[in-house]
């Protein structure tokens, strides 16, 4: 039986540090690494980042956007890329931001959380703003294949907080609400759960404006914003606070523009992965 996604995950940023590499191919990134912008070049792209970082930090996370609008072959090397990841010990988080009702949850979670699927890492991103509960097919096979979820809380982006700093009707912000459902399922889990937020490095004090209780959802943070997005370690150590063991900062542009030289990229990451340590400690 694969232990719980909470627990490889931990021993996986003691191993390694703090960091997740986003495995984004964008066109421009692909222009400058003189790959063409086709499955090929994806590949190409993809693999190299692999050689350079896997084994060396605690979790790679491909963003299927830029898999998908490459169509089929474009998805063909996205499952080649979760394989590949896996293969080096790296844990993949498929970045898919899924969410729907209930019973497509359900078709969504065989696609990327059932063991076998082509597309199934060792975790998934999804977003709760169906309703929490829509994502219960995902939790339950997440939870019982040894996988994880990061649930969209308090993402990164400037408009995040027209939807996630809503309140209820009892004053509770939307956000508030997706972190405690997140920290119920977590609950008792050691060393943490398997059941993460997405926080991002760049929403400053956002945690304490909406009544987010960061360290008690006992379950990891996944961190983007960290480089392109100006986020560092100042931002990281002051958004987390006493949460930060649970930090999983994630970086894409800011390490992927070092490439195509797969020595610089390690380079890159490991710079990022030591200061994300630093500043987390
Ligand atoms: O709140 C969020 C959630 C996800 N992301 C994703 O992370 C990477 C960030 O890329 P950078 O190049 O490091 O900016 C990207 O795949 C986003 O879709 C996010 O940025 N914010």
């Amino acid at each position: 039986m694969t232990a719980a996604f909470g627990a490889r995950l931990a021993a996986a940023m003691t191993a390694h540090g703090p960091l997740c590499v986003g495995i984004d191919p964008h066109p421009s990134l692909l222009e400058a690494w003189g790959l063409p912008d086709d499955a090929q070049g994806l590949r190409r792209f993809a693999l190299t980042v692999l050689e350079a970082v896997g084994g060396q930090v605690a979790a790679v996370k491909p963003q299927a956007a830029f898999f998908e609008r490459h169509g089929s072959a474009g998805v063909a090397v996205l499952e080649e890329v979760v394989a590949a990841g896996r293969d080096t010990g790296t844990l993949v988080i498929v970045d898919a931001k899924r969410g729907d009702i209930g019973s497509t949850m359900g078709a969504y979670a065989d696609a990327f959380l059932r063991d076998g699927s082509p597309l199934a890492g060792d975790a998934l991103t999804v977003s709760p703003y169906l309703g929490f509960g829509s994502l219960d097919p995902a939790v339950d096979l997440a939870l019982s294949s040894g996988r994880g979820l990061f649930v969209l809380c308090l993402t990164s982006n400037k408009e995040g907080h027209e939807v996630q700093h809503a309140r209820t009707q009892d004053g509770t912000t939307v956000a508030a609400l997706v972190a405690a459902r997140a920290g119920a399922l977590n609950a008792g889990a050691d060393p943490m759960g398997s059941i993460g937020l997405v926080v991002g490095a760049t929403v400053g004090d956002a945690a304490s404006r909406t009544g987010v209780d960061l360290a008690a959802v006992n379950g990891p943070l996944l961190a983007p914003g960290v480089g392109a997005q100006g986020a560092g370690p100042h931002e990281l150590a002051q958004v987390f606070g006493s949460a930060r063991r649970q930090v999983l900062a994630s970086s894409s542009r800011g390490v992927l523009v070092a490439g195509p030289s797969v020595a610089a990229l390690r380079a890159a990451a490991r710079q990022a992965s030591d200061e994300a340590a630093a500043a987390l400690s």
